[in-house]
């Protein structure tokens, strides 16, 4: 370190512990005002709720100052004319009257100039400087010259001057060969300048971002996300924003990245979870995804809902008051005819139906009246309305008109109609024999399934929700929860909490009743964040909506993405080249086209940053194989480690993988490696490699320093080392078998290692002709 680089150091530290203390003294005025809510409440209701509201929003602001402790500061923008600014994680200002800005938030768009500023457009910057700080202390500083206006050629600050186009490149180049944890962290101090464009891109409309493997397409979605938060905070917050990612384990592995970043209002979900009240775990195989997938299937759910409302050609009769009524087809379809007028959903269709037939039948009532002996005595409207009333609750009319438009459930409906080969035929008249017979033999009957959960959601939309019925379940559930408070009351009552002047232990029971005792809880649920209001209704619609791995979706599950954004403000990112899922994209514009024409928005990413140039060559010649006009992204960095092959036969494969995979353990360090096996290597794999390497486990445990994973469990994620177990198997066993094959070999980031039994890889090693004879 040089004496000049020593004082700016020193400096540097001066600034960041006067920053950390500011942030302190925020800390204790927050828990101060806090605290000073918990003790203040004016004793009605309202004004407890005002007090927990204020409790929350202090104790969310305290979450987002502790978080702000690491990296609090990485960056300083020094401008041409002489100003300077730090750049953080969020802004903060001096005490007192002045408040002069110390930090200034990386999403502002004043900040912008640090992530895409270069020499040859400086925007205004003259030097760019990343600082490196742990535990409050600056380790390094590192500085780029932009404005080389006036530099002799032997001036120092020339050679600091980044040839490769990327901001920050020693930051970045560290941020890079780090050892990864098991969970994505965040890139504010490193984001490049073709990632900050797609960050900062406006809200409206739907931007899609390929890119291919390790190019930070989650990343960036993630950043984006927070950045809308931030810059649209009063449109978003109210509505939220969804991220969909393609599994769990996915979410899990990036769900601190947006908490790092200070941002909850977020829900994380699978497009499998986003149908409330259903987890669906059931497995099936994937031709009967791609059945289910296809977007043909709105139609069969749509005859399916249609098939509900039929009239029966007999004509139905019921006992009413000693004579007969007719429930014949002319009545029944005047009914239907009425409730299709009505334009609305089945089961509030349904009502109208129903008010009809009571109607007409109303009428037949009379008109035995006016035929009866008591003709002579008029019937009045109070007469009528009896009738009807009493018509209502017959159970027999209601059990024959139940069997005629029924109240449905989508889930009801869904199940019906896999079961039934004479429903699924009339739905589906346009699918083939034995695609039905496929259908039938994976009828969901306890769980369902991912794909079905589109299928749900369209069944969903199609029935609506019975007003009625959900008044009444209502009301249930608050008799209940009363009888529960009541009951609550009464045990302390009896056990002799209750002081002899009727109060509680708190001189508090006396005075409330269940009926209160309900109000408070319901006021507690009003408190409840945005996110998880928004997960818990199916019908909630976000103010955006973010699809990673988007590629991955099939025609049916867009349709649910979709209807949960109306005004189609949406980030997809993906990578057609890695595309697993059979049902999946292979266009943009056709997964497009049925919402938005070609009213969208495409940007792309072309560095990849997770993969070093050793292995990267190996994906080419796969991605070549996949389609030559693919374009590969380049790789960013290399490490010298070349890719192992390693040939066994079948007998030892297991064996040897297990032993490889302690090998590389024992390399040291807080390393993470992942074993991708095919599906049929999977369990034997686990069993062993967890028999040899006790820290080992099953791939959903992202965060275990060894996981054995199948690659759809892999997509999206990445480790260390990756030991790849039998390719030829990963390909063979799907039809997406090659993209699969690509997305398993770009997982690493410093080290891949292959096992194979057959002969090797082509793909193993550089050729002219590789693309076209590697299989
Ligand atoms: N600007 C950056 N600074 C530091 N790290 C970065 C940057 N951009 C990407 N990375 C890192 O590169 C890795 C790959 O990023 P990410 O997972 O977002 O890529 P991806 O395009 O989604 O990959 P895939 O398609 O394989 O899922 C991650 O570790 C990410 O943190």
């Amino acid at each position: 370190m040089t004496g000049t680089e020593g004082t700016e150091l020193l400096a540097e530290q001066g600034f960041i512990t006067n920053l950390y203390r500011r942030l302190d003294r925020m800390r204790e005025e927050t828990v101060r005002l806090r605290d000073t809510y918990l003790r203040d409440s004016d004793g009605t209701p309202g004004g407890r709720v005002q007090r927990d509201i204020a409790y929350a929003g202090h104790a969310q602001t305290l979450v987002d100052l502790n978080v702000a402790e690491d990296k609090l500061c990485f960056g300083r923008l020094d401008s041409v004319d002489g100003q300077s600014m730090h750049i953080g994680r969020m802004g903060i200002f001096s005490e007192g009257e002045d408040r002069e800005q110390l930090l200034m938030d990386w999403r502002a768009p004043s900040a912008r100039p640090f992530y895409v500023a270069t020499a040859a457009a400086p925007l205004g910057v003259r030097r760019r400087r990343h600082l490196r700080i742990r535990r409050r202390i600056v380790e390094s500083i590192s500085d780029e010259y932009l404005d080389l206006t006036g530099l002799s050629p032997d001036d120092p600050a020339l050679a600091a001057v980044s040839a490769s186009g990327l901001t920050g490149e020693a930051a970045l180049l560290a941020a890079l060969n780090a050892p990864r944890t098991g969970r994505m962290g965040d890139i504010v101090e490193t984001i490049q300048a073709e990632q900050d464009r797609i960050i900062r891109a406006d809200r409206a409309g739907i931007l899609v971002v390929q890119g291919g493997p390790g190019t930070g397409k989650t990343a960036v979605a993630l950043h984006r996300t927070a950045y809308l938060l931030y810059t649209h905070r009063g449109q978003l917050a109210n509505r939220g924003v969804l991220v969909i990612g393609p599994n769990r384990t996915f979410l899990t592995y990036i769900g601190q990245v947006l908490p790092s970043l200070g941002e909850n209002a977020v829900v994380l979900s699978t497009v499998g979870d986003l149908f409330p009240g259903v987890r669906a775990e059931r497995v099936e195989s994937s031709r009967v995804a791609v059945l289910k997938g296809r977007l043909n299937m709105a139609k069969v759910i749509a005859n399916a809902v249609l098939d509900r409302q039929r009239v029966p050609k007999t004509t139905i009769t019921v006992k009413y008051a000693g004579g007969d009524l007719r429930l014949d087809r002319q009545l029944l379809s005047r009914a239907q005819e009425r409730a299709w007028q009505s334009r609305r959903p089945h089961n509030r269709a349904r009502q109208v139906f129903l008010k009809s037939v009571f109607d007409q039948l109303a009428r037949q009532v009379a008109r035995r009246h006016r035929e009866g002996l008591a003709a002579a005595i008029p019937l009045t409207s109070d007469d009528f309305e009896d009738i009807r009333r009493d018509l209502r609750s017959d159970e027999d009319l209601q059990a024959a008109l139940s069997t005629i438009w029924p109240a449905l459930t989508a889930q009801t409906l869904v199940r019906d109609l896999f079961a039934s080969p004479a429903r699924l035929r009339l739905a589906a008249p346009f699918l083939s024999d034995a695609e039905r017979d496929l259908l039938l033999a994976a009828a969901p009957t306890q769980t369902f399934s991912q794909s079905d959960v589109p299928l749900l959601d369209e069944a969903a939309e199609l029935l609506g929700q019975d007003d009625r019925l959900v008044m009444a379940a209502a009301t249930r559930d608050r008799e209940q929860r009363e009888e529960y408070a009541q009951s609550v009351l009464d045990m302390l009552g009896e056990g002799g909490e209750a002081s002899d002047e009727g109060t509680g232990a708190d001189g508090f029971l006396g005075m409330v009743s269940a009926a209160d005792l309900v109000e408070l809880q319901e006021d507690a649920v009003s408190l409840t964040s945005t996110a998880e209001r928004a997960g818990a209704d199916r019908e909630w619609t976000y103010g955006h909506v973010v699809v990673d791995e988007a590629q991955e979706l099939s025609p049916m599950a867009w349709r649910v993405v979709m209807r949960r954004c109306p005004v189609k403000s949406m980030t997809l990112v993906g990578d057609l080249a890695q595309t697993g899922d059979a049902a999946g994209a292979s266009s943009w514009g056709s997964v497009l086209r049925p919402y938005v024409g070609r009213d969208w928005r495409f940007e792309e990413l072309t560095v990849n940053y997770r993969t070093p140039a050793e292995i990267t060559a190996v994906a080419d010649r796969i991605l070549a194989s996949i389609d030559p006009k693919l374009t590969a992204p380049t790789s960013v960095r290399s490490t010298g480690v070349l890719p192992w092959w390693q040939h066994t036969s079948s007998e030892t494969l297991v064996e040897q993988t297990a032993l490889r995979a302690a090998q590389d353990l024992a390399l040291g360090g807080e390393q993470h490696l992942a074993v991708l096996v095919p599906d049929a290597l999977y369990e034997q794999v686990t069993t062993r490699v967890a028999e040899l390497v006790p820290a080992a486990g099953p791939g959903h445990d992202v965060a275990r320093p060894v996981v054995v994973m199948t690659v759809r469990e892999a997509k999206g994620l990445e480790f260390d080392s990756v030991i790849l177990v039998e390719p030829d198997l990963i390909v063979e066993q799907s039809p997406k078998g090659r993209n699969d094959l690509y997305v398993a070999v770009t997982r690493a980031t410093q080290r891949l290692g292959v096992l194979y039994t057959g002969r090797r890889p082509a793909y193993a090693d550089p050729a002219p002709e590789a693309s076209a004879g590697l299989w």
